[in-house]
């Protein structure tokens, strides 16, 4: 079925839906309240929901499309077998299957692609109840590079033909554009948006003081930092630290880029996707809506800190 859809539109249509199913678990999961926290290393914990929503993801992707690589965030789950048949999502979301294809990204087969998976984050803050900024990442990259992804938000509260709704799902596809919310342009001052559960070491302070920011907005997650880019709330996303992962990113970026926005590291750089790249990103992140505010922000960078990051 959907077999002259070209692949890239019908494994979004996918992603999306899987994404919502992910969604419900994460929230299943703690409204149960057993979140079965387990430390994976400093600042850096796995629940339920982490565990069962990235097996919900893995197992429905990987059944629909059998060649293409996934690499999720808990990869290293020991019972890899015990996915309950309410996970294995094969709805396809019908909107997403109307997109046109861009030309470029029609002939792209199930070898090409990447798909790096982050089934829950912003974990530090779902432990802690700051459940807004908590997201599910989705991110497709076609020969190393970020080109459709999708940021599902379980919890975020909307009013859909007068009726209350919970959960939304936004995505991106390049050549194509971006949906699933309303974007806006960037505040009128300078606001910046770092973490707010990874504490930033002192050099890494120093980036956020260079901005010349009127705000700085600490909120959990590398997707919940972009869709506040994405929805006029902040101009610039600075982590210039070691931490974040290409599961945190991919996602993200293909739908900030096909916003006309730039996801780079502290050193201007794009990150490349491929499935053979280190997962951590070591030269930290730097993001904005546009060019213009990538640039400014990179400018202002001091030399130092992104030696310091290189060099780490
Ligand atoms: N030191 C770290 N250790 C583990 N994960 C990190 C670390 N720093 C950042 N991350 C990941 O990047 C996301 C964005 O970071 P921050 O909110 O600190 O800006 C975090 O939610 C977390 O993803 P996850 O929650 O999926 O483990
Ligand atoms: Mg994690
Ligand atoms: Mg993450
Ligand atoms: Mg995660």
């Amino acid at each position: 079925m959907y077999g002259s859809v070209p692949l890239i539109v019908r494994l979004l249509a996918s992603s999306v839906s899987v994404a919502n199913r992910a969604g419900k678990i994460v929230r299943d999961v703690m409204s149960k309240g057993e979140l079965g926290i387990v430390e994976k290393g400093k600042d850096d914990y796995q629940t339920e929901a982490d565990r069962s929503a990235q097996r919900c993801i893995v197992a429905s992707l990987a059944a629909q499309y059998p060649n293409l690589k996934i690499i999720g965030e808990e990869d290293s789950l020991e019972d890899e077998g015990e996915v309950v048949s309410d996970w294995l999502v094969n709805e396809i979301d019908k909107e997403i299957l109307k997109l046109q294809c861009p030309p470029n990204l029609q002939e792209v087969k199930e070898e090409d692609i990447v798909v790096w998976v982050d089934p829950l984050d912003g974990t530090s803050e779902y432990t802690q109840g700051f459940l807004e900024h908590v997201t599910v990442l989705i991110g497709i990259a076609v020969n190393e590079t970020p080109v459709a992804g999708v940021i599902h938000q379980p919890y975020y509260k909307n009013i859909v033909e007068g009726d209350k709704k919970i959960g939304r799902t936004i995505w991106g596809l390049h050549g194509v554009g971006v949906g699933g919310f309303t974007p806006a342009p960037p505040p009128e001052s300078i606001v910046i948006t770092t973490t707010r559960s990874h504490s930033n070491p002192v050099e890494a302070e120093e980036a956020l003081k260079v901005m010349n920011a009127s705000k700085v907005l600490r909120v959990g997650g590398a997707g919940y930092k972009v869709l506040q880019l994405l929805e006029g709330n902040a101009s610039i996303y600075v982590f210039a630290s070691p931490g974040c992962k290409k599961w945190d990113t991919c996602a993200p970026e293909a739908i900030l880029s096909a916003a006309g926005g730039k996801l780079t590291d502290i050193l201007g750089n794009f990150y490349k996707y491929g499935a053979n790249v280190t997962k951590p990103n070591k030269t930290g992140v730097l993001a904005a809506v546009n060019n213009e505010l990538h640039s400014y922000a990179l400018e202002r960078i001091p030399e130092k800190l992104q030696e310091t990051l290189a060099n780490k």
